[in-house]
């Protein structure tokens, strides 16, 4: 039985990050062993090395912890996630970008290969980053009127090919081609309608009320069985990264660090703050 009262377990508790701020937080219904997994970086919970490490840390108790499902979603309804900060990619100091790239491997590893049953409860948009995250979970409730996608070309910066993956994994390869290549943001009708998206919900309420009835199928299904299932699915798909993350990481570098990637980033942003 699901029931609605949400028991905040200790672990929700714990500040995860050498920031004095909490930026995810995890709420475990205590009936039904549902973690909800909630971003909440204002305003527009851009993914920086804090944030990931907290997400990394999460995830990683929620396995110990053996939790029944993940609903990962937004403290807003305006914005899923905005992907990763751009201010990381700019504060080019090698130690640092090299703890965010690899704190993002890892949350992508955990969050992709998790044991538990995974929801995107993607209440906003989500480019880039965000979409990957959402990518990554087994099911994806949208809001209405958002959009998401890979649109890394926009910004003149190439898809790592596990992002890439993600997506192919998802929709297919010609689509994932399609949309990587155009840098394509899809609404949230266009995404239902190439499956990128499983539902579409009218709120935030009616996105966490369709999450939490995804994962209902799985209260008579053994955990174990299951869990071993998406494993062989999503082994390949996870091992290809780990045996690949010191050349991802270098290639992540010298990438971001470029003259041409710096500059194109720049301008990006500078379009970012007059759109406004
Ligand atoms: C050879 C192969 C090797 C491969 C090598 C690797 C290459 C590197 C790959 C790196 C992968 C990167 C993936 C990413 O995630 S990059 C980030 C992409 N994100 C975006 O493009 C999103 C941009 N944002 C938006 O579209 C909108 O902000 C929004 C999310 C739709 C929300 O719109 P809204 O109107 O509500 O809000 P504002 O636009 O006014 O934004 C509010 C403030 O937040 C700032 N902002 C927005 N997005 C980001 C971001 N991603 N990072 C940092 N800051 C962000 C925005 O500028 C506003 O700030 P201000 O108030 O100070 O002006």
């Amino acid at each position: 039985m699901f029931l609605r009262r949400s028991v905040t377990l200790a672990m929700s508790l714990k500040n995860y990050s050498s920031e004095a701020k909490n930026l995810v937080a995890v709420a475990v219904n205590n009936q039904t062993g549902v973690a909800t997994v909630t971003l909440q970086r204002p305003p527009v919970n851009s993914l920086n090395l804090e944030l990931l490490n907290e997400l990394s840390s999460a995830l990683t108790e929620l396995e110990e912890k053996k939790a029944r499902g993940i609903i990962l979603k937004s403290s807003s309804d305006s914005v899923f996630s905005a992907g990763l900060d751009i201010h990381e990619f700019s504060n080019t100091e090698e130690g640092r970008l090299k703890k965010f790239w690899t704190a993002l491997q890892d949350v992508w590893i955990k969050l992709y290969g998790h044991s538990a049953p995974t929801v995107a409860c993607i209440n906003g948009h989500a480019p880039a980053g965000g979409c990957l995250l959402a990518l990554s979970c087994e099911y994806r409730v949208m809001l209405k009127q958002k959009t998401i996608g890979l649109n890394e070309t926009k910004l003149g910066i190439v898809a790592p090919l596990w992002f890439i993956a993600s997506m192919e994994n998802v929709i297919g390869r010609r689509l994932t081609e399609l949309s990587l290549t155009t840098g394509k943001m899809y609404t949230t009708e266009e995404a239902l309608k190439i499956g990128l998206i499983d539902e579409i919900a009218e709120d935030t309420n009616d996105a966490v009320s369709k999450s939490e009835n995804f994962l209902k199928l799985f209260q008579n299904i053994s955990p174990f069985a299951r869990s071993q299932t998406k494993k062989f699915i999503r082994g390949n798909t996870v091992q290809s990264l780990v045996k690949t993350r010191e050349a991802d990481l270098k290639a992540f570098i010298d990438d971001i660090t470029s003259e041409k990637v710096q500059k194109g980033l720049k301008v990006y942003m500078e379009s970012l703050k007059k759109g406004k």
